[in-house]
Formats: C-alpha cells, structure tokens, sequence
C-alpha cells in the first residue's frame, strides 16, 4: 500500500519553470534576501530550469546596472559563496522593469514583457508575484495587478502572490489588507510570508513532536509546567530601522508573527494530515484559544513592555532606545516586551507560555524550551543540595540550530551527588552542512505551490485580535500599563523577571 504523507511530499517538491516579478526590487530585501536565496537554489540545484525573474521599481535603471547592483550584495552575503559561472547564467534570466507602483501602464507593459517570456513557452506561463514593497503599496500593487489582468492565470498555468511583512498593523487594516488580496488572488494563491516559519529548526518542531514517539506522550499540562520562547537581539536601530521601529515595537515586528507562529508549532495538536491547510487548521485553533488579556489590568499582569537606556553590547557603548537615529526622545515605542500566555485548551490547561523579544540584550538567540515538571524526589530529597532542577528541552532556533535535552545525572564517585547534564544535537556536526536560508525554503515552497509554511488568512486576524488588546491598553486607555526600563546589554527589565516569578519560574539563561 502507498503512503500517503510520502506522496504528499513528492507532490509539494516539484517546482515548474515560472516568472518571479518582485515588486520593491530595488530594495534592501531583495538585495540581502531574494536574489541571494534565489541564487543559492540555483547553486544547489534545486531552481527549476526556466525560472526567469523581472524587478520592479521606480527609479530608472537598465539591465546591467541592475544586475551589477545585486552581484555586488550577492557576493558579500550569501551562504554558498560566488561561483563566476552559476552567477553569469543566473543572472542573465534576470531583468528590469522600471515603473511607478501606482501607474497602472506599468503593469499593462508588464503584462506585455510576460507574454514575450511565455511566447518561448508555447504561450504558457506560470507567474509568481512577490510583494516586497513598503506596506503602503500593497493594495496599489494588487489592484493594478488585477487592472491588468495578471492576477489570472492562464489555462493550465498558475498565478501566485508572496506578501511581505506586516500583514497589517492592526486587526482593521489586516482585515482590509485580506479583502483586497482576496479580491484579486484565490487564497490558496496567496503566501502571507513569515520568513520564521521557513527557518529550519521551526520546520524540524512538527518532526521533533510527531515522528518521536517519546515526546508526544508528555507534551501536555500533565507532565509541562512551562513553556519558554525566547528571542533576543543585540542590535539596535541600525541602519533607519528606527523610523520603521516607532510605528511597529516588538509587540507588533516580533510577537504577532513569528513567535505566535513558533508558539502555535509548540502547541497545536497532530494535525490529520501534512497538507497546507491540515497544518494551518491546527495553527490557528491555538491561537485563538490564547487567552485574551483584554482589560488594561490584565495586560498590566500579564504583559511587560520595555526601553533599552544606554549602556554596552559586545563591549561596545550604545545608545538608549530613546536616543536612536529616527526615534522620538519621547517615544513610547516598547524594545522589548515580555507576554504570558494561556491557551484555554484540553491540553495546556494551566500551562503558561512566556514569550520575551528584546533588541539590545546582550546576544542574537532565539530558542523554544520545554520545562518539564519534576520529578517526585522522595528517592533524592535527603541528599546535600536535594535534585538539582529538572528536566528541559531546549530547541535553538537560530544560531547553533539544534535540540538539547537537561538531565539530571550522578557525579562518578563514591558518594551519591548529582548534577544536570545535556544531550545534545547539532546541525552542523550531524548532518555536516549549513541550513538553506528561510527564503530559499519559502520561494521554492510558492513555486511548489505549497502554503503550508505561510500564513493563512484567519491565523493573520485570530493573532491580531490577541495583539489588539495589549495595543489598546498601552495607547489608548485610560489605565495605561507603565513602560519599563533596562540597561542596553543587560537580559532585560527587572518587571519580567518579576512577572516569571509570581508563578515560581524563572527566564533560562542562554
Ligand atoms: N529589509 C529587510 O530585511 C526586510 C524587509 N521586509 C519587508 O519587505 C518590504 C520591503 O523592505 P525593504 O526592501 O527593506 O524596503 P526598501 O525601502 O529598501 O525598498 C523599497 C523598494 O520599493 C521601491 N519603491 C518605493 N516606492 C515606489 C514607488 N512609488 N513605485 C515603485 N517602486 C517604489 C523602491 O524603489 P526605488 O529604489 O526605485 O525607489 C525599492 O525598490 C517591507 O514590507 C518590509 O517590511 C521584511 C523582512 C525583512
Ligand atoms: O522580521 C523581523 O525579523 C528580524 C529578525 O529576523 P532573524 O531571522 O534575524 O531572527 C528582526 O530583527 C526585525 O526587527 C523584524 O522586522
């Protein structure tokens, strides 16, 4: 009897030869992320032949100066070097197309470069659009698009758009953002992008939890007593970012997307299949079982919001948040934020999840750990220093990508001591090479026609609906929750070390 999961993956891994337009092509993403992933599939063999790519943006251009302008970043930032010959033919399928977002001649002149591509394909053509402009361009980008018809496919090809982040900045504008995309792409056609969820160690977490029977057994409120996500920054608002920071926090750049989205991974229950949707149903019933923390004082209690003052990273002297390049001296903006969670479920009944994001702590990690409950120590409780903890799974997310489990264990010797001791997986040293980057991952899976690591439409809103509440509570209440401090350099406000401990825990040192 065939396996059906095994046919699922066969079916998702066979990209076809497509057009990529990226909209914003002139932009840091595509410079830093797009081409390079693009060119590492290339290099890896994983690109389709007959993929061709046109950017799309506003300033004038020609071919070459564009090409010369992504070689230029390609070669300082991509995982698999710079290989003269791979580039050269890469590159010679990529092309410019300079025009306005809102000037919908561009995209009838568009439509015109498409059909002289797919007329070396017999008239066919798949297309693949990704947005990666400013958000203010979205709905311009997919109207027009629809205006010149290239929201359809045509007979026996497929239409696809990627968009970028954010999805909105509220639960109204994700709203309006998802009626316009649905207005001109089927939903299935659609890839709200999470660049986390395309990050090897979150794809391994469905793995991890349902090919080990070992774990699944005890994922639940019987044996857990917390769950802990961490992901911790140590730059600041280099580069303007601050401009872009102001109007977003952690709260909206981090947490409503990619930590919720780690968290629905950790929690969802087995879905019954691999499919896109079989997956995202499961997704989503998490987060909209989150506990709402909708009244100021619930948010007070249960949600911390932090400024960096100036103090040293790396060993280097740095700003307070409030002194950044582009950042109001009164800025209101949180640098750092700290969330407990209750998922209102059968199985996590009880269990709180702390979600903490912070720029300027004093490394790059993000890590999900698994704190189990202790064991009974009646056997261990007379010894010198009792059990020393309990035990922890520990998923590294990025760097050092990996999976470690805390054990308790006897010290060699005579006399009965113990120590917690850590098993260990690697990566690097298992597998003996490097993870694609997220994009890689994500671009191949759209062209693959596969969304099951994107955001759905009623994930995107049940998160908004948490993230509005805390929102409203900290700008437009009455009651405001007051903004923390702490120390650039330091693991964070004294507050979330507070709010960990009411319940008897405390944030893991990474
Ligand atoms: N940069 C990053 O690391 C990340 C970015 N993102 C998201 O990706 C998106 C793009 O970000 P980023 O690349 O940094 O942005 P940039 O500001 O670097 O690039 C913006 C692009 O849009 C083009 N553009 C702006 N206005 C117009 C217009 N009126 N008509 C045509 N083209 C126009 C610019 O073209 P021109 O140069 O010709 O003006 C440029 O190509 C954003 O949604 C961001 O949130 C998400 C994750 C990470
Ligand atoms: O989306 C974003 O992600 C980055 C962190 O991404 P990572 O892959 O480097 O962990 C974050 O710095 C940025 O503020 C946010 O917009």
């Amino acid at each position: 009897m065939s396996n059906p999961f095994r046919e699922d993956l066969v079916s998702r891994n066979r990209p076809e030869p497509c057009t990529v337009v990226i909209f914003g092509a002139t932009g840091d993403l595509t410079h830093r992320k797009l081409i390079p992933a693009l060119y590492n599939l290339a290099v890896d063999g994983e690109l389709p032949t007959g993929v061709n790519i046109i950017g799309f943006a506003r300033r004038e251009k020609s071919d070459e100066e564009f090409r010369a302008g992504l070689e230029e970043l390609n070669q300082k930032v991509s995982r698999s070097g710079h290989d003269e010959e791979i580039w050269g033919k890469f590159i010679s399928s990529v092309t410019y197309h300079q025009s306005e977002f809102t000037d919908l001649d561009g995209y009838a002149s568009l439509s015109k470069r498409l059909d002289e591509i797919d007329a070396g394909r017999g008239g066919k053509g798949n297309r693949l659009f990704y947005i990666a402009s400013a958000p203010e361009f979205f709905d311009d980008i997919l109207l027009n698009l629809k205006g010149a018809g290239l929201n359809e496919a045509k007979e026996g090809c497929w239409s696809r758009v990627i968009v970028e982040k954010p999805f909105g900045t509220d639960l109204k504008t994700a709203k309006h953002l998802n009626q316009v995309v649905n207005e001109t792409f089927h939903e299935s056609d659609t890839y709200r992008i999470d660049h986390y969820l395309g990050k090897e160690t979150a794809q391994n977490l469905m793995v991890l939890r349902f090919a080990n029977a070992i774990f699944e057994p005890l994922w639940n409120s019987k044996y857990i007593s917390h769950v802990q996500i961490t992901c911790s920054e140590n730059l600041g608002m280099e580069g303007g970012r601050g401009g872009y920071y102001e109007k977003s926090g952690a709260l909206r750049d981090m947490v409503q997307n990619h930590l919720l989205q780690l968290l629905s991974l950790v929690a969802m229950e087995p879905p019954t299949d691999l499919s896109a949707d079989g997956v995202r149903d499961e997704k989503v019933k998490v987060i909209r079982s989150l506990r709402q923390w909708d009244t100021p004082e619930k948010v007070a209690e249960n949600v911390i919001r932090a400024q960096y003052t100036a103090g040293h990273v790396d060993g280097n002297p740095v700003p307070g948040y409030r002194e950044e390049d582009r950042v109001s001296p009164e800025s209101e903006t949180e640098a750092y934020v700290a969330v407990r969670l209750l998922i209102d479920t059968w199985r996590w009944s009880g269990v709180p999840f702390y979600i903490r994001m912070g720029k300027r702590l004093p490394k790059k990690s993000t890590e999900i750990s698994i704190h189990f409950k202790d064991a009974p120590c009646v056997l261990f409780s007379a010894l010198p220093g009792g059990v020393p903890g309990g035990n922890v799974l520990v998923i590294r997310i990025q760097p050092d990508e990996g999976i470690s489990l805390r054990m308790v264990s006897k010290i060699p010797g005579t006399s009965l001591r113990l120590e917690p001791v850590k098993m260990d997986f690697h990566y690097a040293t298992s597998f003996g090479k490097g993870s694609p980057e997220a994009y890689e991952r994500l671009i191949l899976d759209a062209i693959a026609g596969d969304a099951t690591l994107f955001a759905r439409r009623d994930e995107v809103e049940e998160a908004w609906r948490f993230i509005d509440h805390i929102e409203r509570a900290w700008h437009e209440s009455d009651n405001k929750p007051p903004m923390a401090e702490f120390v650039a350099g330091s693991w964070g406000p004294r507050e979330a070390d507070e709010m960990i401990k009411k319940d008897g825990f405390a944030w893991r040192r990474l």
